[in-house]
């Protein structure tokens, strides 16, 4: 059975995370599967071996439909080994605040998600995407502008993507050799 990739996105920087990440864990254990949740058949949930759930951040938190997901198919969920990532804006800030920040909210989401599914999610990471100025909200921008320093543009590392990626499918390859798969 396949492994699910499934983001939501807002401007697009999540969907190459998750086609980057797919592409990953296929080169050991294909095949998977790169979805966008508004074009996703849920009906085929129970098909698929391993889920991979990522979603932009916005406000902190997962799009709410990213959210919602989690909640209507929670059952099917918690039945497989659940990953997750974000894409946020880490990067964008200042070096003094950002892995501060950055931890903070990792950790804040991943709490968030495992109410959510009953604490079966074995990992999340925050990765930072693509940040453009003019796509936060004006709130938003002024908070960031208080502080120097601001970076803005493609921020994603995908060295550090390609690990994380690396990780799941070393750990989906240890259930698969250990039987529980
Ligand atoms: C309205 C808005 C609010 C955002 N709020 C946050 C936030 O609270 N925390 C964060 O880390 N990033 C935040 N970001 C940055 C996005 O998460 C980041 O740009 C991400 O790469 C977007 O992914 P996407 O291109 O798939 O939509 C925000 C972006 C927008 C447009």
């Amino acid at each position: 059975m396949p492994v699910l990739i499934l983001y939501n996105t807002d401007h697009g920087s999540t969907a190459e995370i998750a086609s980057r990440i797919a592409s990953r864990i296929d080169a050991v254990l294909p095949p998977t599967e790169v979805h966008n949740l508004h074009d996703f058949d849920a009906t085929t949930l129970p098909n698929y071996t391993a889920v991979i759930l990522g979603s932009a951040v916005h406000g902190a938190k997962w799009l709410p439909e990213a959210n919602t997901f989690c909640d209507v198919h929670k059952e099917t969920l918690i039945t497989k080994p659940v990953y997750a990532f974000s894409a946020g804006a880490p990067g964008a800030l200042p070096k003094v605040f950002r892995n501060w920040c950055g931890n903070h909210e990792e950790k804040a989401i991943f709490e968030g998600l495992k109410k959510r599914l009953d604490g079966k999610v074995r990992m999340h990471r925050l990765f930072s995407g693509k940040i453009e100025r003019e796509d936060l909200p004006g709130g938003l921008r002024m908070c960031c502008g208080l502080f120097g320093g601001m970076r803005y543009g493609d921020l994603r590392e995908w060295d550090k993507i390609e690990a994380w990626a690396d990780e799941v499918a070393a750990d989906l390859k240890r259930d698969q050799e250990e039987g529980r798969e």
